[in-house]
């Protein structure tokens, strides 16, 4: 096993280089410098838009065994105060996708130096925060010629403690859409009301219309989530805006649900384009698979994992986070767990800062499931 405080220092590296899904240039030049720096020239390594596809050979390989880690960052203003804080303005890894990355890395290059009979396969993927990078991966072909048999993800749980993995069989997170609505009405100066169609007032209408879709149309007992999280609109305190823009995301954990709220919204917007004058435009951005573990492969995991020394296995439910690697769930058999990292601010927060004591727990993990699973 390399020195884990390698894989410290890279996640501190990868930390301060945070970047958008497709814009991932550095990160990908760094990951890159340390595959090849391993120095094994058997290693296949195929770049894919910002992201890179690793087979490690196996010595007498039966199948082939997928891990993949995420690799873009959100447009957080890092608030955390830290060392080895965000050195791009504006964005931050507040969703652990450099926790990820550095694990990956650790896996990776434990198998480099202890090949297994079976391949491995490490993607590195992009643009997981939007607009999704797993079914654009999936839809170009480029996977296909790994033939998976199994693939695996792990996502930090600031809720968790170090040492502690929650699964479940079954789905564990939601089928997300994205959504993007635009207002448009006619502006004009603040004292004349009566001759403008103001957008601002027509979107704090269809705010609260919106919250009624979850509490008053959809079944109590189907979970869904309908969050705004920014709305862009409006020039100067005394002019009305001719424009806003509501930008949020839907959540279900069945398909019915998320249909019935997308005809709920658009019925919203007919009548708000009738009630103040104006004209709108709705667009779902991109729109992820439930993350749904494989029953058996995932119960073995458990089965296997209980009585790991020093992890604490919980079974927990399932949440309305998202993930592509719902897509990649889809077609191959697998999971993703989630890693206990113990951060008084949640996943999105400008102060998320996991405990690195995740990172040795996690690679020692996975490299002690790998080499069971595999032979
Ligand atoms: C684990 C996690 O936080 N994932 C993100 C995925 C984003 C999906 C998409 N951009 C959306 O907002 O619908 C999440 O926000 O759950």
């Amino acid at each position: 096993m390399a020195n884990h405080q390698t894989f410290i220092d890279i996640r501190r590296d990868l930390h301060l280089i945070p970047e958008a899904g497709y814009q991932e240039f550095k990160t990908q030049a760094y990951l890159l410098d340390y595959i090849r720096s391993l120095g094994a020239a058997d290693l296949s390594v195929k770049l894919w838009k910002t992201g890179i596809i690793v087979r490690i050979p196996g010595l007498n390989p039966g199948k082939t065994i997928g891990y993949r880690a995420d690799i873009d960052g959100l447009p957080i203003p890092e608030e955390t105060g830290l060392a080895f804080k965000s050195t791009h303005e504006g964005m931050m890894h507040a969703c652990g996708h450099d926790f990820h990355m550095a694990i990956g890395l650790g896996v990776l290059t434990h198998f480099v130096r202890n090949r297994m009979n079976d391949n491995l396969v490490f993607i590195f993927q992009p643009a997981e925060e939007g607009p999704g990078g797993a079914l654009p991966l999936l839809e170009s072909g480029e996977l296909a010629e790994y033939k998976l048999d199994y693939i695996f993800a792990l996502h930090i749980a600031p809720d968790y403690k170090v040492g502690q993995i929650a699964i479940k069989e079954g789905k564990l997170f939601a089928n997300t859409s994205e959504l993007f609505i635009d207002i448009m009405g006619k502006s004009g100066h603040a004292a004349f009301p009566h001759l403008s169609h103001d957008t601002l007032v027509a979107m704090s209408h269809f705010m609260l219309q919106l919250q009624s879709i979850i509490s008053r149309n959809v079944n109590p007992i189907k979970p869904a989530v309908l969050t705004i999280g920014k709305i862009d609109g409006g020039f100067k305190q005394n002019v009305i805006a001719d424009r806003v823009r509501l930008e949020g995301t839907i959540r279900t954990l069945d398909a019915e649900t998320m249909t019935l709220i997308k005809g709920r919204i658009e019925s919203l917007l007919q009548g708000l384009e009738v009630s103040f004058n104006c004209t709108s435009a709705i667009d779902y951005g991109a729109n992820y698979m439930q993350v749904y573990n494989h029953p058996e492969v995932t119960r073995a995991f458990m089965d296997w994992a209980k009585d790991l020394p020093g992890i604490q296995l919980i079974e927990c439910e399932a949440s309305m986070t998202g993930e592509d690697f719902g897509y990649l769930l889809e077609r191959i058999p697998g999971f993703m767990f989630w890693l206990g990292v113990d951060s008084e601010h949640g996943l999105h927060h400008a102060k998320l800062n996991p405990d690195e004591g995740a990172i040795p727990v996690a690679i020692d993990t996975l490299v002690q499931y790998l080499s069971w699973l595999g032979r």
